[in-house]
Order: structure tokens, then C-alpha cells, then sequence
């Protein structure tokens, strides 16, 4: 579905925005309404930005653009020249670097420079979707008209539509919280990725409270090394794009963070020193209390499962008396369940007494971190068989897949490797990698079982039927699709969502179904 646009803009003159960028005017006076990066998604009036990529150069659609009534074109001197090449009649603004200067065009044409938005930001490798959710709901609860722009999907107020990417391009963005100002909505809390902060995605954005989560091995494919990574991610806590960082400290990335940030922080976590400190209270691993400066002590639960998100809902409340909440409404607010779609989602077979059914889980863990983090939760309640039904994408930071091997190997007593959007790669490569990392915990001596699937649907179901007779003593987990809806083989998506694929696994061993 397209992403939604604001309905009344002001015209922008070009010569508005060859001004703003300090680049030669063009001798036409034409006016722009809005703004794109993608060719196919080009509207009558808007100022088309060619970038440079590492497929393609967005000049090379210049005829589609002009055909689709584009009214202008943003781009480099290759790009003009590849303009003028195919005698593409359109008027041109040229920059050394078109995609540095987006967030600012967007943000002038869609009239977001003044925004009467309160921004939450959020960034780190896990944790992000859930404390967004965790911050929408509450402050939902709390009578805020809130959006919402993350992995799974973007919301405003009751509006949802599903996400192509974690954050969006600029365009993208300044036209959703254009939207979002027109509809009267109060506060946005976003994702926001290291691609995103690395390719200038949310310039001429500042947030209000920008929170960092944690830092592990992901998406190294795209970041040189993690120093490179961890500086995508720290450039969200610079004056150009936050007022106020709220940063967990738990991991040696956030320490360091806090030290080299550009903007004032809070620090957050389990460790003495920090100003919100968290500490788990008692026999309960979900409730703990969360104390923090001005005297605020509260005793929170959290909804979700899993010691991490404790962190991910006292980071949530944290954020919220951050953003200038009543610190105990903010308490009581965050309590609530916000349903994380992919996150830790329980899948329940209807009609089968719960204790006759494996405990079966979907969840989004896609990093050797995450993976080790949702298992360890699952541990404590299976006193049975845990399986983890897990692979890796294809596209994607090669070396982490066999570190998500030995993560699920480490914890689980029956690992099915499979595959997970092998996109366009050797789907057997993939899950060989995969399969060497639960080797080399395996011939460290320990007992885990490994069988290898690759077709995922048949994967899942092996996984339930090895332990379907244990009933709930058993624990299935499917990490590394969450919400998503389908799987990406060679270019082609086929519509695959695990939580279907769980219940009908569940049907079928349990003999709800003939099979
Ligand atoms: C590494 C990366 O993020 N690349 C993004 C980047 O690609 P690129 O600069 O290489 O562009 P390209 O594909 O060569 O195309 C060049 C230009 O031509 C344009 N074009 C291209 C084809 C066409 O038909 N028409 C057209 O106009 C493109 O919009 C682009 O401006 O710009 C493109 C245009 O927006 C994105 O589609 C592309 O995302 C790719 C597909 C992607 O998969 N990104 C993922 C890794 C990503 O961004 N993930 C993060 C984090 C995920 C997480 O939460 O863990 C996210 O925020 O989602
Ligand atoms: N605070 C946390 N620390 C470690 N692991 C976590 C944390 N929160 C969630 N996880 C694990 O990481 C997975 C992804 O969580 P979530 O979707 O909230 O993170 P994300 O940062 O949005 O990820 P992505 O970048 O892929 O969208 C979860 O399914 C869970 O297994
Ligand atoms: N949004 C992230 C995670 C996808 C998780 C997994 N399903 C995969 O395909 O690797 C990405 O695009 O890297
Ligand atoms: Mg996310």
C-alpha cells in the first residue's frame, strides 16, 4: 500500500529549495508537492531525488519519473548527466551529495522543520519494535493520539499500515509525520536503524528523547566493523538529531555511549551509578523496581516474557517521564500487555487442554544475542524438551550465522535448522553455516540434538511432533520471522507466516486434524 501523504501542502517553488541547498537555481519556476526516492512511487507535482546505490542510479529511471508527471529532479553531476543523456526534459537541481541534503528538502516541502510533534527515537540491535510498542500503548493508555513507525508497521492513530523497512527513507518520513501533525496526533515514537542513520534517512528530524538499547553482532554486511556499527548508532546522540539521550548501560557499548555522546544522558540499567537503575524483585522474575532521579520509585511487572524485557519496560517508562510524564501514571501506564506482533507471541491451539500442547512461541530473534536472550527466558518453564526451529537470512551478515547456531545450541535440547529468506542465496550454504555453529557446541560436549529441514513449514512441524507427547513440559520456539508474512526465496516472496505454520503443526500432532 502507498504510504500516506499529507492532503493540504503549500506548493514549494524549486527555487526554494535550490536556495536552501545553496546549489545553482534552475531558470524554471516551477513548484514541487512532494517528494520521492523511488521512481514507482512518483506522484504528479513531486521533486524526484536520483540517488546513487549500489544498484542501480535512480537517473537511470528518468523517463518513468517525467512520464509519471514528475515536476523536478534532485540528483548528483552523474546523475545530470545520465539525465541529459536520455534528453530527460525535466528541471534539475544538482549536489555533490543528494541524499545528505533529503532530510532537509523533505522537510521543507512537507512543512515538518517546526513540528508539532513530541518525538520518542529509538535505536540498538534488539529491543527496539517491543519498547516502542511498549511506549505507544502507554502513552495510548494515557490519552496521547500517538503514531507509531517501526519493523512491523506504521500507525497513525487508528490507521496501520505494514512497514518495507524498519525506518523509512526521508521523503517517507517527513511526509508520515506531516500526516501525523495534520491529524492532531501529539507524539510519534519510531525505530530507528543503524541503515537509517548511516544513509541519512531521519536528517532534519529531532528527537525528544532518543533511547539506545543495546549493542551486539548484526548486520556487519553493511557496517565495516562493529566500531562502525556502534558510530551509526551513536550519531543519533548529536545535537542535530536528539535534545536528550536515555541509554542502557549494560552492555560496554551503551558505557561507552554514554561517555562520547553529544547530547546530555541518562543512563539506565542493573548496575549501581546509573540514574535509572532497574533491580528484579524477588522470587518474580517479571516484577523489579525502577528508581530514578527526583526521588521516583516504582514497582513495575513486566507484561512481556524474558528478562530482557524487564530492561525493554523500564526503558519504556524511563522514556516516558523522559518525555515529561507523571512518573506514576507513567508506572501504571507502562504495566499493560502491548501486544508486540512476533515478539514472544504465544501460539495456543484452540479446542486442546493447555496441557496437553507444547508451549509454542514465534518470535523475531535474529542475532546469535537475541536468540541466546529468547531462550534463556524459555528455559526456566520447560522442564521438558526446549527446540529451537531456527536459520538464517540470505543477503545478510554472513558471519553471524553460525554464531546463531551456537547461541540456539547452547540452550536448546533439539535444534531444526531451516531456512529464513535465503533471498538470492544458496539456501544449503546458509543453513551449513548455521549447522557449524551448533557443531562446534556440540563437540565442546554438549548433548543438544540437531536435525536439519530446510523447507520451513515441514521444519515446524518436525519440531512439534518430536515433543507433541510431552505435552506443556515441552517448549517450541521459532525465532527469526516474528511478524513477518513471508519467505523470500531467490526474489519471489511466498506467503509464509509461522504462527500459521506453528498452529497447523499443532493441529496436525496433536490429531486435531487428519493429516
Ligand atoms: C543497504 C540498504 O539499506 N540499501 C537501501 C538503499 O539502497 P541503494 O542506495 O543501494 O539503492 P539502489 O537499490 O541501488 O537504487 C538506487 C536508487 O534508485 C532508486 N530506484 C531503484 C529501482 C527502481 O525501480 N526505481 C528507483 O527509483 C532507489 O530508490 C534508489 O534511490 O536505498 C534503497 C532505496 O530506499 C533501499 O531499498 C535499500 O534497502 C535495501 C533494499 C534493504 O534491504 N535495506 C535493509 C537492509 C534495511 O534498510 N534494513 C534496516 C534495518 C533492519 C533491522 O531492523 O534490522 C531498516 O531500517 O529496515
Ligand atoms: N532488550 C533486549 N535485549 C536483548 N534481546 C532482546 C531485547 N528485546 C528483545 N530482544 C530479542 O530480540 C528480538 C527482536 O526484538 P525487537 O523486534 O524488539 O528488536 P528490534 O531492535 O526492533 O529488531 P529489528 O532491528 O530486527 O527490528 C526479540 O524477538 C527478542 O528475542
Ligand atoms: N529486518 C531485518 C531482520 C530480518 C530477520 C530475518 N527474518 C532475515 O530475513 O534475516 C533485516 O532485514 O535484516
Ligand atoms: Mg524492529
Amino acid at each position: 500500500m502507498a504510504s500516506p501523504r499529507p492532503t493540504s501542502l503549500r506548493p514549494t517553488p524549486l527555487r526554494e529549495v535550490s536556495t536552501l541547498l545553496g546549489a545553482p537555481g534552475p531558470a524554471s519556476d516551477v513548484a514541487v508537492t512532494g517528494v520521492t526516492l523511488d521512481s514507482r512511487a512518483v506522484r504528479p507535482g513531486d521533486l524526484y531525488a536520483a540517488l546513487p546505490g549500489a544498484r542501480a542510479h535512480g537517473a537511470d529511471f528518468g523517463a518513468q519519473v517525467a512520464e509519471a508527471g514528475a515536476a523536478a529532479v534532485l540528483t548528483d553531476p552523474a546523475g545530470a548527466e545520465r539525465l541529459t543523456a536520455a534528453g530527460v526534459d525535466l528541471p534539475v537541481v544538482v549536489v555533490e551529495a543528494p541524499r545528505a541534503v533529503l532530510g532537509a528538502v523533505a522537510a521543507r516541502v512537507y512543512g515538518t522543520e517546526d513540528l508539532p510533534v513530541r518525538m520518542v527515537g529509538i535505536t540498538g540491535t534488539n529491543g527496539k519494535t517491543t519498547t516502542a510498542y511498549l511506549v505507544h500503548s502507554a502513552l495510548t493508555a494515557l490519552g496521547h493520539s500517538v503514531g507509531l513507525i517501526g519493523t512491523v508497521e506504521t500507525r497513525i492513530g487508528d490507521e496501520r499500515v505494514g512497514s518495507v523497512r524498519t525506518t523509512p527513507e526521508a521523503p517517507e518520513l517527513h511526509a508520515l509525520l506531516a500526516v501525523m501533525a495534520e491529524r492532531g496526533l501529539d507524539t510519534c515514537v519510531m525505530e530507528v536503524s543503524s541503515h537509517a542513520l548511516a544513509q541519512h534517512r531521519v536528517d532534519g528530524v529531532v528527537y525528544d528523547v532518543a533511547l539506545f538499547t543495546n549493542l551486539s553482532r548484526d548486520h556487519l554486511d553493511f557496517h565495516a566493523d562493529m566500531d562502525d556499527y556502534f558510530a551509526a548508532k551513536a550519531s543519533l546522540f548529536t545535537p542535530e538529531r536528539a535534545r536528550l539521550g536515555l541509554v542502557c548501560t549494560d552492555d560496554d557499548w551503551g558505557g561507552r555511549l554514554a561517555r562520547e555522546a553529544g547530547v546530555p544522558v541518562r543512563t539506565i540499567g542493573h548496575t549501581e551509578g546509573v540514574d535509572w537503575r532497574v533491580a528484579v524483585d524477588g522470587a518474580d522474575p517479571a516484577a523489579f523496581r525502577l528508581t530514578g532521579p527526583d526521588g521516583v520509585d516504582l514497582h513495575l511487572r513486566s507484561s512481556l516474557p524474558g528478562d530482557f524485557n524487564v530492561t525493554n519496560t523500564a526503558m519504556a517508562a524511563a522514556a516516558l517521564v523522559l518525555a515529561g510524564e507523571d512518573p506514576a501514571r507513567a508506572g501504571d501506564a507502562v504495566l499493560a500487555d502491548p501486544h508486540v506482533p512476533g515478539r514472544m507471541e504465544r501460539v495456543v491451539l484452540d479446542g486442546v487442554p493447555a496441557g496437553d500442547q507444547p508451549l509454542a512461541v514465534v518470535d523475531y530473534a535474529h542475532t546469535p544475542d537475541a536468540i541466546a536472550a529468547a531462550l534463556h527466558a524459555l528455559r526456566p518453564s520447560t522442564p521438558g524438551t526446549l527446540v529451537c526451529v531456527t536459520g538464517a537470512g540470505g543477503d545478510r551478515d554472513r558471519d553471524k550465522r553460525a554464531a546463531m547456531g551456537a547461541a540456539a545450541a547452547e540452550v536448546a535440547d533439539l535444534v531444526v535448522v531451516t531456512d529464513d529468506n535465503p533471498r538470492s542465496e544458496d539456501p544449503a550454504v546458509i543453513r551449513a553455516a548455521v549447522l557449524e555453529g551448533v557443531e562446534s557446541v556440540r563437540s565442546g560436549g554438549r548433548a543438544v540434538r540437531v536435525v536439519e529441514v530446510g523447507d520451513r513449514r515441514e521444519a515446524v512441524r518436525e519440531a512439534v511432533s518430536a515433543v507433541a507427547a510431552e505435552g506443556s513440559s515441552a517448549t517450541v520456539a521459532v525465532v527469526g520471522k516474528g511478524h513477518e508474512r513471508g519467505q523470500d526465496v531467490a526474489g519471489v516472496v511466498h506467503p509464509f507466516d509461522d504462527r500459521d505454520e506453528l498452529r497447523e503443526a499443532l493441529a496436525l500432532a496433536l490429531g486435531v486434524v487428519a493429516p
